[in-house]
């Protein structure tokens, strides 16, 4: 009898799917299917606290964090009224030398939380200007995390409502679209740290 190692492409597969897994069984052990996978990022100056927003929202802990190398990924469930929606959360590189392969990851996201520092006062009134959504957060305190990929969450559910409801001509949802594109694109959301 002949035996035929697994091949590479199975191996990977099964991790892949027993990962899928793991992430859609909830603390109360009852197993989510994802109706929306949004893929987030996480965009902003080094040193921010972007890789410590993502940690407290999808591990709830606070932790000093070594720079980001290129970028770092996550998966969060978030189960809704109407929906289970599976982020999959991007945290770039703030540094410098990174900048010129960041834009590679914003392809195919859907939001893009810009961080900076609670100390620029200039955040709030750009968001205000820009009609984006703004939040002050704190990863070390847990202050707003959840709420705003909540926020989040709610206006792509709401995105896709008024797909299912609306002409394809008319489609607003459409123009309300961020470019991400474009690297200096200033039409993202943001929150802070504290
Ligand atoms: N006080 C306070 N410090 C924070 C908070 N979030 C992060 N920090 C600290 O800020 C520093 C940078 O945090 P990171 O999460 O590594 O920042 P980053 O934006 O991911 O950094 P890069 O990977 O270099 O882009 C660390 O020393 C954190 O402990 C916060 O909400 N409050």
């Amino acid at each position: 009898m002949e035996f035929l190692p697994l091949k590479i492409a199975d191996r990977k597969d099964m991790a892949q799917r027993k990962m899928w897994k793991e992430m859609t069984v909830t603390s109360d052990g009852h197993h989510l299917n994802p109706t929306y996978v949004y893929k987030v990022v996480l965009l902003g100056s080094m040193a921010v606290g972007k890789s410590s927003l993502a940690f407290r929202y999808v591990k709830n802990s606070f932790r000093e964090t070594m720079p980001t190398v290129g970028c770092s990924f996550f998966k969060q469930m978030i189960r809704l009224e109407t929906a289970n929606i599976m982020f999959e959360i991007w945290d770039t590189a703030g540094q410098e030398k990174y900048h010129s392969v960041c834009h590679l990851y914003y392809r195919g996201a859907r939001a893009a939380l810009l961080v900076y520092d609670i100390s620029r006062k200039e955040g709030k009134e750009f968001a205000r200007s820009k009609g984006l959504l703004h939040a002050e957060t704190s990863a070390k305190s847990n202050h707003q995390v959840t709420d705003v990929f909540m926020a989040i969450a709610q206006k792509l559910l709401q995105q896709e409502q008024q797909k299912e409801t609306m002409p394809v001509q008319s489609q607003s949802w459409k123009k309300s679209h961020v470019d991400l594109r474009a690297p200096n694109s200033n039409q993202i959301k943001k929150c802070c740290k504290s």
